[in-house]
């Protein structure tokens, strides 16, 4: 891609399929229904979210500290398989859980300092295929990309990926059974 880099693989090996896996993590995840406020008014994110990593690893989101949950066996296997694939490390993940087509993520960069400059991201998808979104941040620079995310694929956004472009996940018009996707990151201290 043109000002940045994305790797993808349609089917990562990670040891279970996939099917499996999303089983697995629907089961075992705490999810939350989380809240941002802007402009002093409060929304509900359009999805669940659960937020695991390495105690040191903080994030600050909408002003607020959280610590991560501990790593569970499977998300630390899942973690390792990853590693493995994109020859990266990372400390902590994001779960976001789409229950149906009416579920999606806002087009937004994954930028907050403690990633860094250039963060290497992998984002793992498993159960219903969704599209992810990017587009430039200067209009007309590049064409908007559609990338479809099908169950076991993995996709590494890395270099100036986060710099240059949004991405999002669009509701759909169509109905539409859940999504995990899992964003493996690095977080600075
Ligand atoms: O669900 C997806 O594929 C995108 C997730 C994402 O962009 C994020 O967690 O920052
Ligand atoms: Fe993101």
């Amino acid at each position: 891609m043109q000002d940045g880099q994305l790797l993808f693989s349609p089917q990562a090996d990670l040891g279970d399929p996939d099917t499996v896996w999303f089983e697995r993590l629907l089961a075992e995840t705490p999810w939350r229904e989380e809240s941002i406020t802007v402009y002093g008014k409060t929304h509900k994110q359009p999805r669940l979210m659960a937020w695991y990593g390495d105690p040191s690893a903080r994030y600050t989101y909408s002003g607020l500290t959280s610590v991560p949950l501990p790593w569970s066996d499977s998300l630390l296997t899942l973690k390792e398989r990853v590693e493995t694939i994109s020859d990266a490390r990372f400390n902590s993940v994001l779960l976001n859980l789409y229950r149906n087509e009416r579920d999606s993520m806002g087009l937004h960069a994954d930028d907050e300092p403690e990633l860094g400059p250039e963060p290497t991201i992998a984002s793992l998808s498993l159960g219903e295929e969704r599209t992810l979104y990017f587009q430039h941040n200067r209009r007309g620079a590049a064409k908007n990309l559609n990338l479809k995310l099908p169950s076991g694929s993995l996709l590494l956004m890395r270099g100036a990926t986060q710099a240059n472009w949004k991405h999002g996940i669009r509701k759909l018009s169509r109905a539409c059974g859940p999504r995990i996707n899992l964003t493996f990151r690095w977080i600075y201290q």
